[in-house]
């Protein structure tokens, strides 16, 4: 954030203060080195509350191996205190929510919000689908930005890669893989279920060995940031709101200054679309669940 000089200010808020002020103090050595513009403090939550955009990592670490129900309890706690110390949120402001399990977390603050459902979004499966589509740009030997390739659905084991509709350079990823790109494809055929594992793995390990993912999650932000304070309309995979399904979960919208402009239709499969649904009501009930016992 502070290197791409996205926004003029960044404030942070944080429980730890002593870990606050240190991360202040880091980032603005590197503003200093790099001669960047944006000016980086500590504030309050009635500061925070009156920004652009909020971004809200609050939240604890989830460990490998710890059980997703605990996790999950732990940080409805933590940014149900969070949005209590928020309010009144600044009502042009956009939320977006990266704290996990974060299409449940994304259902709550926006309850908890005041704001519309268009200015409440998750960071959802957006760092999903980069690093699938990494994978795939690696397996095929093709810069990431000609893959076309999302991960939907609800973050977490029941997210659906959307391998039938995915493209590489707009041609059909089939084609692409055929004879007649074979240029392409240095395997033939790709095996999707290796290559959704290799991400999982990735992920798992990167945690396993430093406990968080900070620089792909910190790019994420930049990316929603970026897209939404220069109003540019880019198409991100992010956690928004479902009337359906009345909870958020990850399809692709087009973003800008005020949230989500529009939803974008994508052509999937019968079997992705039911697991996409599937894992919507699942976590519709569980919402439900959580809403009752507050
Ligand atoms: N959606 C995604 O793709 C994605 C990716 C990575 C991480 N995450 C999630 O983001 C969250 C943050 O991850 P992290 O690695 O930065 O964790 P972290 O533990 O390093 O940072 C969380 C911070 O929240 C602070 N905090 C805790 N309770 C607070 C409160 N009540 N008010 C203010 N601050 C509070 C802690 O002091 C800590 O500094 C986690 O929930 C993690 O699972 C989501």
């Amino acid at each position: 954030m502070v290197l791409g000089e996205v926004a003029t200010d960044l404030l942070l808020v944080d429980i730890d203060l002593e870990l606050r002020d240190a991360q202040v103090h880091d980032l603005c050595d590197a503003a200093y080195c790099c001669g960047s513009k944006t000016r980086v403090r500590a504030a309050t939550y009635k500061e925070a509350a009156e920004c652009d955009i909020i971004v809200v990592t609050a939240g604890s670490k989830w460990t490998v191996g710890e059980t997703s129900i605990n996790f999950m309890y732990r940080n409805i706690s933590i940014v149900r205190n969070v949005m209590d110390a928020l309010r009144p949120i600044s009502p042009r402001a956009i939320l977006i929510v990266v704290s996990n399990p974060v299409d449940t977390l994304t259902t709550i603050a926006q309850g908890l919000s005041g704001l519309p459902t268009s200015q409440v979004i998750g960071s959802g499966t957006f760092l999903d689908s980069a690093r699938l589509r990494g994978v795939v740009a690696d397996k095929t030997g093709v810069a990431v930005d000609s893959v076309q390739l999302s991960v939907l659905g609800v973050h977490g084991p029941a997210q659906v890669s959307e391998w039938s509709a995915a493209k590489i350079n707009d041609i059909p990823l089939e084609k692409a893989l055929s004879d007649g790109g074979a240029q392409l494809s240095r395997d033939s055929v790709l095996n999707r279920e290796e290559l959704e594992y290799e991400c999982q793995r990735q992920s798992e390990a990167v945690i396993r060995t430093k406990g968080s993912v900070p620089f792909g999650v910190g790019a994420v932000v930049l990316r929603l940031c970026a897209t939404i304070l220069a109003d540019r309309g880019d198409i991100c995979t992010v956690s928004h709101y479902h009337q359906e399904f009345d909870c958020y979960f990850s399809l692709p919208v087009v973003l800008g200054r005020n949230g989500i402009l529009r939803n974008i239709y994508l052509p999937l499969n019968q079997d992705e679309l039911e697991r996409v649904r599937k894992s919507a009501h699942q976590l519709r009930k569980m919402v439900v669940r959580i809403k009752q016992e507050a």
